[in-house]
């Protein structure tokens, strides 16, 4: 993402109000001009009214008065790839989250990263040292600054969580049906066979003799024979491999033994990883372990004690309480994460697509962005090819219309970070495509987000400009935006056509990073909006991603200032791009 060279946009605010006493009427006026067609709701600050205007126009594509570097919008140079391949085509609407380990760390396997499509660098910090996350998070930063990339970074905090610290191996480790097995948080020197090390003092509160110990979920199985103070003794159940920092659950009566209860979301070593995110100018915070919306408000008010409220902050639904606060949990953040690793360590797996179904379509109706998570494409951590059976629940994923997909282990660890990339690339492309054939953009109506007048005005504008841009089945839909609220309520709507989001803030086009179908474009915006439009229009056709006689639907939530009336304005244009 170019760095902006200056913001000719004045910070004016523009909220709308209703609670101000201003009277609000609407006026459709057809007709006027020719060549543009023009919807706007326009606000006084003095003689209050609503107006909306239907005019006509075609945009030539004359030159700009400006030099070409100072008309340059920061558009990415992956999406201008995927453009200049198939065109607005193929322009994927899915975003890729991938996580960042040894696998894929150095700054050339991050640019063939950035290259392949990846929208978000996740750094987990469970693992690693914060020396090599820095470097990490430095090296995406570059890559944005220097050559032309828009990759946001996010972070996902540890949480304090039950799980193995040493089992006796430096990788991991066979436990046979049938062996002795010590779970302990004493520390011993060296290795001692069949001992595993806790991370939590106080692991095994609460467990008695014939619970079951799991392992990452199902890995492995234990049964708990005998309590040595604080120690158990297990016997393997169920063989398998005992991976390094695996999770441990305990179950009595095939129900999940919930002894996390007690243990904060955020622990104090998660306190230091945030403000080292803070400190490197992360766009987003990934909560592990959410339990309630307190979570999440708790870290939203740290952040703002740290003039850092243009962070965006993830709850990971990880765990049972998380299912419970869905809804709050949904409200309180910017965007939500389906962990489906931890959370299959604490529901039975069967129930997790249902789950997913159903927070997807919380995100949906809320307006937040959803990422589906872990093991998308697992046995690509070792094999060249997924499954097919992995190839489906991508499908799947795209077709419940996610915003976004992320890598795990795929591309931390595994050997193949890039391929797996091009796989979610590829299968999202063709689902896409397929949805849009079939017509299953035409989801089921959205309930209103608000009753507040001012939001539900940007709210209906985005509304009609999805249904006007797919009747009229528009190129694309342009949208000038400050914070990002309207390009997230037209993504929402899960249009047709792309969703170019225009803004004169760097962090807001970092935060849409992860809103389906939108394509954040940082650059200098003017006063006058009549000229942005033209600017814009003239920016994408040079690029070649709209052309000669393409119509675009543009929609603003800035304020526009007429001389005439001294209005603010919020619009929807059709434009033609002109000769
Ligand atoms: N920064 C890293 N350094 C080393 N290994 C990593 C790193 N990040 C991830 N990994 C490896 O990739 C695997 C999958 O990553 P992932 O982020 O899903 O972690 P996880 O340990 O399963 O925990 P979480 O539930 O937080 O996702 C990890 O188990 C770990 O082995
Ligand atoms: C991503 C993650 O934290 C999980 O799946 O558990
Ligand atoms: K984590
Ligand atoms: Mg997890």
């Amino acid at each position: 993402m170019a760095a902006l060279t200056g913001c000719h946009f004045p910070r004016r605010q523009i909220s709308p109000g209703n609670s101000n006493g201003r009277s609000l009427t609407t006026v459709v006026r057809p007709g006027v001009g020719h060549g543009r067609s023009v919807v706007s709701v326009r606000r006084r600050p003095v003689r209050s009214s609503l107006q909306l205007d239907v005019e006509k126009s075609t945009v030539p594509l004359a030159p700009s008065d400006r030099s070409p570097s100072e008309e340059r919008f920061g558009f990415d140079a992956a999406s201008e790839a995927e453009l200049k391949g198939k065109g607005l085509t193929g322009l994927r609407r899915t975003k890729l989250v991938c996580t960042i380990g040894p696998a894929c760390c150095s700054p050339e396997q991050l640019e063939r990263l950035a290259a392949g499509g990846m929208n978000v660098a996740r750094l987990n910090m469970c693992h690693n040292s914060r020396e090599w996350h820095r470097s990490v998070i430095r090296a995406v930063k570059k890559l944005n600054r220097e050559k032309r990339f828009c990759v946001s970074v996010m972070i996902d905090t540890e949480g304090s969580q039950v799980h193995m610290v040493d089992h006796g191996a430096a990788s991991s480790i066979k436990a046979e049906e049938g062996s002795m097995w010590l779970f302990t948080t004493q520390n011993f020197e060296g290795t001692r066979p069949f001992t595993v090390k806790a991370n939590h003092e106080g692991f095994s509160e609460g467990i008695m003799v014939g619970d079951e110990l799991v392992v990452e979920g199902g890995m492995a199985s234990f049964e708990v024979v005998e309590r040595i103070e604080d120690d158990l003794r297990c016997r393997c159940t169920d063989s398998g491999l005992l991976l390094p920092h695996a999770k441990l659950s305990f179950w009595r009566a095939g129900k999940l033994v919930d002894r996390s209860v007690g243990l904060p979301t955020l622990s104090s070593k998660d306190w230091v990883d945030i403000d080292f995110g803070i400190s490197e100018g992360v766009d987003f915070i990934a909560v592990s372990y959410a339990k309630n919306s307190e979570d999440i408000k708790a870290l939203k008010t740290h952040l703002s004690t740290r003039s850092a409220e243009s962070i965006r902050v993830l709850a990971k639904i990880e765990r049972l309480e998380s299912l419970e606060n869905l809804e709050e949990i949904v409200e309180a953040s910017d965007g939500i994460m389906v962990a489906r690793g931890d959370l299959g360590v604490q529901i039975p797996l069967d129930q997790i697509p249902a789950i997913q179904k159903q927070v997807t379509s919380i995100c949906r109706q809320l307006n937040k962005p959803v990422i589906i998570a872990s093991q998308l494409l697992e046995s690509m951590i070792e094999y060249p090819t997924p499954t097919r059976a992995e190839v489906a629940d991508v499908s799947e994923a795209v077709r419940q219309q996610a915003d976004a997909l992320m890598l795990s282990g795929e591309s931390a660890v595994g050997l193949y970070a890039e391929k797996a990339l091009s796989v979610l690339s590829t299968a999202s492309l063709c689902i896409e495509a397929w949805a849009r054939e079939d017509g299953l953009r035409n989801l089921p109506p959205l309930p209103r987000l608000t009753s507040y007048l001012s939001d539900s005005i940007a709210e209906e504008i985005c509304n009609s400009a999805v249904e006007m841009g797919n009747n009229l089945g528009v190129a694309a839909i342009f949208v000038f935006t400050k914070h990002g609220h309207m390009a997230a309520l037209l993504s929402r709507n899960r249009p047709g056509p792309p969703i170019f989001a225009f803004t004169d803030d760097a962090n807001t086009g970092m935060g849409l990073n992860l809103h389906w179908g939108v394509t954040p474009i940082v650059g200098n915006l003017f006063e006058d909006m009549e000229r942005n439009v033209k600017e814009s229009i003239r920016f994408m056709a040079a690029i070649a991603a709209v052309k000669l006689g393409d119509v675009v639907l543009v929609v603003s939530d800035l304020s526009s200032v007429s001389p005439a009336t001294s209005a603010f304005t919020q619009s929807i244009q059709v434009r033609t791009v002109g000769q």
